[in-house]
């Protein structure tokens, strides 16, 4: 019994036991699937809440509004200002240009310095002169100069009273032997100008009003009238370029200037209180990092940890002993005046940043500097992000919005809340720089899109109302050439490069009455850093499609034949076609006023493209242009006068339509005539417009009606016009023909 109990109780004891141990188990298997669940959830958690906090990050980068993002540049650009004020700081720039082997040429590399200055001079920078006075080369310059006055004098000789006569000239007007022009054209003269002509000077705007100016409120601005400004003091300017200039035997890979070199520079950027250098040429990140530290460095008065003996295990085969600087690891350069250092490519674009108003034009501006950041950040690593956005920091929005997401991923990784993401600051950066550049890419497509559809949208509703457009070398003087032709002061022309940058079209009337639609394009320079022609290619996308191009020269500019082969190089490299020039090209020969001899018509006229000399500040031959103008684009747009004959009981709604579908202001020589006759029973009306042919046709197809055509050749190019594309095509047929004969000898050789 007691067994069967003891069985029993064992057996009980063996179930109770069993049922123990199942029931752990299982308690133990739900312990483990509870303990990863939490596990898992925990570590969603965790992710989830990094993830969140990224995305509040990124929304706390991203805080901008549309119109906060537009008014960003302009919050800082007044707080810069203010802060410049409270402390009375300025930057104190200094300009280098390199001179490498081959050169340009003494007086093209001196042209390129001063325009270097010039750039320096459109910051608002107070240009300091260089360290550099190379007098073998000034001496040059001089025997160059003077040798060119002698060919001019010997041509003189010929015509022993060419000077007398020429003096006498200036300074009688009313004696003049100047070739008779033909009607409309003028010489420039002060004479020219009428009461009531609106005048544009260097230093102030008004009307002319009895020998004066009646100054124009609104064109006083603060800095205008400073006549000691050394970039409108063509001497100071001339000198400070000239004393920029380096000649450079070699280029050294790490620092770009030699060890002797670099020494000079820095003491001089010492004594001088210079803040920035600008070396006129492009230069490679380490280069720039290089020579940045170096000369904080030498400033700092720490020029003896700066360099050291050359390591001999570095070797060189081009470069010279000891001409390498090289730096100390554990060199300190963070303390004391840091000295910037800019090339030509963040020169220009931190112009752009700082004038770019519209949105697609900021937009480009970004893209470029994003991409150009990809490649350096690629190339070099993470303390050039530090350089750029300490250029960038107050005009381009992604440079603040990457440094935020940066300094707030440090503080994240300082905390420890975030390890084990596993991404450096350089990955973090180059992360943030490929997703801002898609984003800003995706909006600009878009943006252009919409000016595209725009643009078909306006070219539909204004099909016969002509597009002209101003384009050539920046400071040629293509703003203040539209607001001459407008005859309003509508975009600002001032004595800077890169003053426009976006594209602006006003409505404007020709001579007919006609309205057309004029454009004020960016303006191109020599050298332009191949990151920024595509931002360029946009914005000259309106150009293309413009039925007239007024190619604007600044004609008193000793290398204005460079300049204009530089305005065709970049066309060409735009993708502007043969066909472009040849069929809507016009040069305006500007700032005639400035000419020390008077321009010849006669050679202006023999030109490839049709020539007209004008002074947008003076308004001389302004008149002259309009005319020239509508002639063009009468031509170009098939647009002839018509006479026509209205009955007179028709004749209101002819006269309704005309004015709705037809681009005119008003119908010319209108004559009416009571007369009762069988065809026309209640008089008529007989009057000539200017009209396209298919609004011509439209026309008459909608009123089923009978017309005379009277050619009177007042829509006609002048002859000269088609003799400049004759000789083209002359020149083209005459290619081809040797090209042909070449052809058929070789194959006759073979
Ligand atoms: N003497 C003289 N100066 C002129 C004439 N036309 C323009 N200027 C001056 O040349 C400078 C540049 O003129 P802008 O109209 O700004 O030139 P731009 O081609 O629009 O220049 P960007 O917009 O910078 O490309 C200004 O200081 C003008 O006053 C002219 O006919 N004669
Ligand atoms: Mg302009």
């Amino acid at each position: 019994m007691q067994q069967l109990i003891d069985i029993n109780n064992s057996r009980k004891f063996q179930n109770f036991y069993i049922n123990i141990n199942i029931g752990l188990k299982i308690q133990l298997i739900i312990f483990k699937i509870k303990f990863a669940f939490i596990l898992m959830i925990k570590s969603l958690l965790f992710r989830g809440s990094t993830f969140l906090k990224q995305q509040f990050v990124f929304k706390q980068v991203y805080r901008y509004s549309e119109k906060e993002q537009l008014d960003f540049r302009k919050q800082n650009l007044s707080q810069d200002k203010q802060q410049q004020k409270q402390i009375g700081y300025e930057t104190n720039c200094m300009v280098l240009h390199p001179i490498f082997f081959p050169n340009k040429g003494p007086l093209m590399e001196l042209y390129l310095a001063e325009e270097a200055v010039g750039l320096a001079k459109s910051l608002d920078w107070n240009v300091q002169k260089g360290p550099y006075w190379k007098e073998e080369y000034d001496k040059k310059v001089i025997q160059l100069q003077e040798e060119e006055q002698e060919e001019q004098q010997i041509e003189h000789v010929e015509d022993a009273n060419y000077e007398s006569k020429n003096k006498r000239k200036r300074k009688n007007p009313k004696e003049d032997n100047r070739p008779k022009l033909d009607e409309g054209w003028q010489y420039f003269d002060q004479t020219n100008i009428k009461d009531g002509d609106y005048i544009y000077t260097h230093y102030f705007k008004g009307t002319y009003y009895k020998n004066g100016i009646i100054v124009d409120d609104q064109s006083d601005t603060e800095d205008d009238g400073d006549m000691f400004h050394e970039w409108r003091n063509k001497i100071l300017r001339e000198s400070i370029a000239k004393s920029s200039l380096i000649k450079m035997k070699k280029i050294i890979g790490k620092s770009f200037f030699t060890k002797g070199k670099l020494m000079d520079i820095g003491i001089y950027i010492k004594d001088n209180s210079i803040d920035c250098v600008f070396i006129n040429t492009e230069l490679t990140p380490t280069q720039h990092k290089n020579l940045e530290r170096l000369w904080t460095g030498i400033v700092n008065g720490r020029e003896d940890e700066v360099f050291f003996k050359k390591n001999p295990m570095m070797s060189s085969d081009t470069e010279a002993e000891g001409d390498e600087p090289i730096q100390t690891s554990d060199y300190d350069n963070s303390s004391g005046k840091k000295i910037r250092v800019f090339d030509r490519f963040t020169m220009i674009l931190q112009i752009f940043a700082k004038r770019a108003q519209t949105q697609i034009a900021r937009h480009q501006i970004e893209v470029c500097f994003l991409n150009y950041l990809k490649t350096k950040l690629q190339r070099e690593g993470g303390t050039t992000f530090n350089a750029m956005y300490n250029i960038f920091k107050g005009d381009l929005m992604t440079a603040q919005e990457i440094s935020l997401e940066v300094v707030s991923a440090k503080s994240r990784a300082a905390k420890g809340k975030v390890q084990g993401e596993g991404e450096t600051q350089l990955e973090l950066q180059r992360r943030l720089v490929n997703d801002k550049l898609s984003k800003l890419k995706k909006e600009l497509i878009s943006l252009l899109e919409n000016q595209n559809f725009l643009r078909e949208k306006r070219k539909k509703q204004y099909n016969n109302v002509p597009t002209i457009a101003l384009i050539g070398y920046t400071n040629a003087g293509k703003s203040a050439l539209m607001n001459a032709l407008i005859k309003k002061d509508v975009v600002e022309s001032k004595d800077n490069l890169f003053q426009t940058l976006s594209t602006t079209s006003r409505k404007f009337k020709l001579i007919s009455g006609q309205q057309a639609i004029i454009l004020d394009t960016i303006g191109f320079i020599t050298d332009l850093p191949h990151e920024l022609v595509d931002s360029f290619q946009s914005t000259l996308m309106e150009v293309e499609h413009a039925d007239l191009v007024l190619h604007v020269r600044d004609i008193s500019h000793p290398h204005t034949e460079d300049q204009k082969k530089t305005v065709l190089k970049v066309l060409k490299q735009l993708g502007f076609d043969q066909q472009f020039y040849t069929n809507k090209m016009i040069e305006v020969w500007n700032k005639m006023d400035l000419l020390e001899e008077n321009v010849d018509y006669q050679s202006a006229l023999k030109s490839d493209f049709p020539v007209v000399p004008v002074s947008a500040l003076y308004n001389t031959n302004i008149k002259k242009l309009t005319q020239i103008l509508e002639q063009k684009v009468n031509h170009l747009m098939n647009k002839k006068y018509y006479t026509i004959v209205n009955p007179l009981n028709t004749h209101e709604e002819r006269y309704k339509w005309l004015f709705a579908n037809a681009n005119i202001s008003r119908l010319e020589n209108e004559m009416y005539d009571y007369k009762q006759t069988k065809q026309y029973p209640y008089g008529n009306v007989k009057f000539q417009v200017l009209l396209d042919d298919v609004t011509f046709r439209r026309f008459c197809h909608t009123f089923n009606i009978q017309v005379e055509t009277n050619d009177n050749k007042k829509g006609m190019p002048p002859k000269e016009w088609l003799k400049g594309s004759e000789s083209y095509f002359q020149r083209m047929r005459e290619q081809k023909e040797k090209e042909d004969q070449n052809f058929l000898k070789n194959k006759r050789e073979d």
